[in-house]
């Protein structure tokens, strides 16, 4: 059996658990072993892990059983520790959606810093406690293995106080009030990618689209975030699988008020009963909607696409121009039909789409002599979290 050290890492999104295995060799992490459960809460779960050469090593089906996090969580863990036979596990890299105003650089997590991050979970009800409770569970079977947060707020610091503000009188915002921005690890892999793509990436105007059962886009300017459309929590910006997205603040108060909906009923309409799901009234997921003939289904993509657009207008102000514009995660990875829509509306800013590429699975998918080059890349937050978590524990041994 193959011995080595070991950074095991896991990503609890909204719809999806991923997990990756890195060997550690020198300096160099290679992944050895990745997988995922996806499609929770849909009747459509799907468990496949890969090796090394992109081969299924393991793969299960639900049909019809609704799966949770839980259930996901505790297949996974087992899973992962049949699978790290004779490796030696120098460290657990986690992702945790909401770091708030005292956490964003990657960090130890201990029994006190847990307990800071579980009074979060308000911020953030459909990741916060799935990300944590694996914590807590390794705290408790395996205290001596370092276990290391890397924060999906953090790579969101870098934005100027602007970006930051809602127009709120100051006291409330002294309590944290303020916009964070989320999906900060696939922002901060992305621009770490984008200079292989093409080195004038590098330095340019860029508007990132992580489209997947969450969704966000970033204004990265040289390689930093200087705006997104999420806020305070992973609600705001865009509609989502299962979230609205903004909203007018009266229609919460039109909920409270006129509805007599309380803050639990009010939570659950707007993270979990939103989005693809509530306009379409058929699924969270946008393969559903792709193959669906409802026009409801039509309509729920049709809102996502046209506030895509609104968006792309507004980080494209915040820039003060663009240069590119790259799509990654679930839905941006894999939807050419998405991204055609979203690049046919985005011609005003100088985008011309190679129809062609974008349907081929091309790196670059605008024409020869588009003003705006538009890209698609896969994310990787997981590689992203171990390099936060061995860079963290070279440091603690100096
Ligand atoms: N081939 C595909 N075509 C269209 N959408 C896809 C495809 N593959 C995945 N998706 C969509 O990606 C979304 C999940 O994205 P993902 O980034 O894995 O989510 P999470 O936010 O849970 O990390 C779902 O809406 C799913 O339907
Ligand atoms: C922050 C967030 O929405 O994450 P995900 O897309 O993984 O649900
Ligand atoms: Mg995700």
């Amino acid at each position: 059996m193959t011995t080595g050290n070991a950074i095991v890492v896991v990503n609890a999104g909204s719809s999806s658990i991923k997990f990756s295995l890195f060997r550690e060799e020198g300096a160099d992490l290679s992944v050895f072993l990745k997988g995922q459960i996806e499609g929770l809460y849909t009747d459509g779960a799907h468990f496949a892990a890969r090796d090394t050469g992109g081969e299924l090593v393991a793969e299960k089906r639900w049909g019809g059983e609704t799966v949770t996090h839980d259930d996901a969580m505790r297949r996974l863990l087992d899973f992962v520790h049949g699978r790290l036979g004779d490796y030696r596990v120098d460290a657990v890299g986690h992702r945790i959606v909401h770091g708030g105003a005292e956490f964003s650089e990657p960090v130890r997590l201990t029994t006190e810093a847990l307990a800071r991050l579980e009074r979060l979970t308000p911020l953030a009800p459909l990741h916060q406690p799935h990300n944590l409770a694996p914590v807590r569970t390794l705290l408790d079977i395996a205290p001596h293995i370092p276990q290391v947060g890397c924060f999906d707020t953090g790579f969101h610091a870098s934005q100027p106080p602007l970006a930051q503000a809602f127009a709120l009188p100051a006291e409330i915002t002294e309590r944290g009030v303020r916009r964070y921005g989320f999906h900060g690890l696939s922002y901060e892999y992305i621009a770490s990618a984008l200079p292989h793509y093409d080195p004038s990436l590098a330095q340019a105007r860029v508007i990132v689209a992580h489209l997947g059962n969450g969704a966000s886009l970033c204004a990265l300017r040289a390689g930093r975030s200087v705006a997104s459309t999420m806020g305070f929590t992973a609600v705001d910006g865009l509609p989502m699988g299962t979230r609205s997205g903004a909203l007018d603040p009266g229609v919460i108060l039109y909920l409270l008020d006129e509805l007599k909906m309380g803050p639990r009923e009010i939570e659950r309409l707007l993270y979990k009963q939103s989005g693809l799901l509530g306009v379409s009234g058929v699924s969270s997921d946008m393969r559903s909607l792709e193959a669906s003939d409802n026009p409801r289904a039509r309509l729920a993509i049709d809102l996502f696409v046209y506030r895509i657009g609104r968006e792309i207008g507004s980080l494209a102000a915040a820039l003060g121009g663009l240069d590119a514009l790259v799509f990654t995660a679930g839905i941006g990875e894999h939807s050419a039909s998405l991204r055609r829509s979203v690049c046919l509306g985005a011609a005003w800013l100088g985008l011309v789409l190679d129809e062609a590429a974008n349907e081929s699975g091309a790196s670059r998918i605008s024409a020869p002599g588009s003003r705006v080059s538009a890209w698609v890349a896969p994310t990787d937050e997981e590689l992203m979290i171990a390099r936060h978590a061995k860079r963290l524990l070279a440091g603690a041994d100096t």
